[in-house]
């Protein structure tokens, strides 16, 4: 679609791809991904009745003879430590800081209640937790560390989780740098060292990374060099239409269907997502740097929630506390910072195209309406993956 509205262009991304296939992992590696199938547990939790505290077996009331002897029969006590099996014929556990021990004898402290120890106390009886078979965690669920540590106790060593998708990233521009101060004509790359981490909190792999000079057919091979295995591409520059601009004419010999075509917002505007005729992907990011978070906060952030299973992500909203202007036909962007508990939001300070100093400061970015804002209005807020 050609230049469709914010809201329209981040639903068209969401729908352009469908959820990648499972694949099973271990378990260390799930976390961050979401989960394929419903995880059951494939024992009982606790799968025996175990202590809960560090002291004594006891059987019956109190005093007990101290013994190696099981079963343990009335009036019988053995030691126990926290997480041991329960000896049979233990009708309760008896606390290390409540027992009296007098050679072979074992009685309640002054210090314990009067009813202490009550039957089953500090036994942890078994499948209190979770039955065998029962379903613990659903299938979608991103998985986070207490998912993972309750699918270790569930006994499972891999999980059916959601493929991470590959990107393979095209960096483009002749006048880039990698490194150190560059001349008067000449940019340091932003992106090389950044976008691999922004994609990984996205849920991406980057598989491998390629820096172009402007030249068409440079771009052509790296968009038709499939040996990373990406289902994405992100490039970035090259999407306007200068004579060193070359990604939309590539794409449309290669036979490309684009499927946004530019965005009225700003910065971003020249965003592109196209569909190679072998069905991957191809984000274009503009090579203004902060034109190209804005293209990754819009057109990036909904199409990696689809790739890795999730759900669409609605924008929050945010309240303005100053006016901002608007324009006909474009969403600006705006990065700001949240003025205090309750507050509005106060855009910031250089937040030009090619600046990334006000996205840095900012708490998130609103999508300020061709309307404008009054303050007390409220609008559409990106959150940022970095907080
Ligand atoms: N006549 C017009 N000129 C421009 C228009 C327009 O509508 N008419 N649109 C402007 C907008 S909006 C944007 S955004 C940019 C889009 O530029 P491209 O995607 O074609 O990118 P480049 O021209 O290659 O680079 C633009 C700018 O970004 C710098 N850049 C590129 N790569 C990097 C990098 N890896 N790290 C840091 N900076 C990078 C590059 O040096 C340029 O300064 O076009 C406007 N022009
Ligand atoms: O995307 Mo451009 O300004 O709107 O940088």
């Amino acid at each position: 679609m050609r230049r469709p509205d914010w809201s329209s262009a981040r639903r068209l991304a969401f729908d352009a791809t469908a959820s990648l296939p499972a694949a099973e992992v271990a378990l260390a590696e799930a976390i961050g991904q979401r989960l394929a199938a419903p995880l059951v547990a494939l024992c009982a939790l606790p799968h025996y009745a175990s202590s809960a505290m560090d002291g004594w077996a006891v059987a019956g009331p109190p005093p007990w003879r101290i013994t190696d002897d099981l079963p343990l029969a009335p009036g019988l006590c053995r030691p126990i430590v926290t997480g041991a099996a329960i000896p049979t014929g233990t009708t309760a556990v008896l606390r290390s800081e409540h027992a009296a021990v007098l050679g072979d004898r074992l009685d309640v402290t002054g210090d314990a209640r009067p009813d202490e120890p009550r039957p089953g106390e500090h036994v942890r009886q078994p499948a209190t937790e979770a039955a065998l078979g029962e379903r613990l965690i659903d299938a979608g669920t991103l998985l986070t560390p207490a998912h993972l540590a309750l699918a270790a106790s569930a006994g499972h060593d891999t999980l059916s989780v959601v493929r991470r998708p590959r990107v393979a990233l095209v960096l483009t521009g002749d006048e880039v740098v990698p490194s150190g101060i560059p001349p008067a004509g000449r940019v340091r790359d932003s992106f090389g060292p950044v976008l691999p981490a922004l994609l990984a909190s996205l849920g991406a792999i980057t598989a491998g990374v390629v820096h172009l000079r402007d030249d068409p057919a440079a771009l052509r091979a790296a968009l038709l060099d499939t040996a990373s295995g990406a289902e994405l591409l992100v490039s970035t520059g090259g999407t306007g239409d200068s004579s060193a601009d070359h990604l939309r004419a590539v794409l449309s010999e290669l036979g490309a269907v684009l499927l946004v075509d530019g965005v009225r917002m700003r910065p971003g505007g020249p965003s592109i997502l196209a569909r190679l005729p072998d069905g991957r992907l191809v984000l274009g990011l503009p090579g203004n740097p902060l034109a190209a978070m804005m293209g990754i906060l819009t057109l990036g952030v909904p199409l990696l929630a689809r790739m890795t299973g999730g759900p669409f992500p609605e924008a929050a909203t945010v309240t303005a506390a100053e006016p901002l202007p608007g324009r006909a036909d474009t969403s600006f962007l705006v990065p700001y910072r949240l003025t205090g508990a309750g507050a509005g939001a106060v855009a910031t300070d250089h937040r030009g195209a090619a600046m990334m100093r006000g996205l840095a400061a900012a708490d998130g970015v609103l999508v300020c309406p061709p309307s404008g804002l009054e303050p007390g209005q409220a609008a559409a807020s990106i959150g940022l993956p970095w907080r």
